[in-house]
């Protein structure tokens, strides 16, 4: 149905009462729509370079080319009610509530105030990362690439940030099957890593606890690594590093205390969302596009000596240790 003129008023009206600012994407959308509508295609001389602002609504008009003022009118409608819905669905929710945005059965994915929230979520097994975890991870990886989201966060729920790979993943494999589930089990290791090199928006680890293996070897990737002075525990090479220690070889980018960790961390990222999200985004991406064929390199590199490695008895034997270290009390 096509909107009359007196919808496209209301509309108009409707924008200067919205609680929320829409940010200036969305603003210079309305702008561009707005002139297409009640002037037709855009019509004024090209501003110079330096004059930013007016030059984005020029870019932003002059892009909808041709489109009949009809069409303008409806799209500028359409964009001014789901803003009204989204900004009264908003206000519905709990402030500070966090909206879930998709089922994991490991995971526990939010997204509010322009960040996604990623958690890892089982606590009983210190967040050990088992195969639909690590498959839960790449899906929730993707999904946040391509939401509204300025930032993405890595965190664990309970006492831990991640106990590295899930020991128990062999167990119950017969002695004919291990060289598929290893094999299997490298190639989604490879998707998994590529898919934080791939990342393309800033990723945040927020280390609430102790960090083992897999877990510590992906901080090197993420963006930013706030740790509280709780993760004692690093387990990097067998040696066991404080957060101020890892901090000191710049795989911890601060230290926050325990106490305080979550209010500090999430005030700063708090701040850090508000950010222009186009403009970190590229950030990030110019300096990840210098290093990404590395990267996928020592990947590649490091799956195929893994797969020899899971199959020697130096390994089979560690994990046969730890999980019968509880039988042996
Ligand atoms: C898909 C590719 C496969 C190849 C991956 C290769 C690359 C990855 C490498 C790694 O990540 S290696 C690191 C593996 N992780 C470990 O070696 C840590 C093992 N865990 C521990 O040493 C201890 O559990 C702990 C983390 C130091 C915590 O000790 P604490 O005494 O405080 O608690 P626990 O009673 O031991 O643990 C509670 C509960 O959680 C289970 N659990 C802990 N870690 C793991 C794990 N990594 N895998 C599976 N389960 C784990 C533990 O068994 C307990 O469970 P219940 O017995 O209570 O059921």
């Amino acid at each position: 149905m096509r909107s009359s003129q007196e919808e496209f008023e209301n509309a108009v009206n409707r924008v200067k009462l919205l609680k929320k600012d829409p940010g200036n994407e969305v603003k210079l959308k309305l702008y561009a729509l707005y002139k297409q509508a009640t002037e037709g295609p855009c019509n004024m001389p090209k501003p110079g370079v330096f004059d930013f602002i007016n030059k984005a609504k020029w870019d932003a008009w002059n892009a909808l080319g041709s489109m009949p003022k009809e069409t303008a009118r409806q799209s500028y409608v359409d964009l001014v009610s789901s803003l009204s819905s989204s900004s009264m669905s908003s206000s519905q929710v709990k402030p500070g509530a966090d909206r879930k945005q998709q089922e994991y059965e490991n995971l526990v994915v939010t997204s509010e105030d322009g960040i996604t929230k990623i958690m890892l979520n089982r606590p009983t097994k210190k967040n050990a990362i088992n195969t639909q975890m690590y498959q839960e991870i790449i899906l929730a990886l993707k999904a946040a690439s391509k939401d509204n989201s300025v930032l993405t966060v890595l965190t664990g729920n309970g006492d831990y940030y991640c106990s590295g790979n899930d020991l128990t993943d062999f167990s119950g494999i017969t002695a004919g099957e291990i060289e598929e589930k290893v094999k299997n089990n490298l190639d989604m290791l490879r998707v998994f890593v590529n898919s934080f090199i791939d990342f393309p928006k800033p990723l945040i680890a927020v280390v609430n606890g102790p960090a083992v293996g897999i877990a510590v070897t992906i901080l090197g990737l993420c963006d930013a690594v706030y740790a509280s002075d709780r993760a004692i525990e690093m387990l990097v090479f067998g040696k066991k590093l404080t957060a101020e220690e890892a901090c000191a070889r710049g795989l911890v980018t601060e230290v926050f205390p325990d106490n305080t960790f979550q209010k500090q961390v999430w005030a700063r990222l708090k701040a850090y969302s508000e950010f222009p999200a186009n403009s970190i985004r590229i950030s990030k991406q110019v300096i990840r596009n210098m290093e990404k064929e590395k990267l996928y390199a020592v990947n590649a590199e490091e799956c195929s000596v893994l797969q020899e490695r899971l199959l020697s008895n130096e390994c089979i034997n560690a994990a046969v240790n730890f999980l019968s270290r509880k039988a042996k009390l």
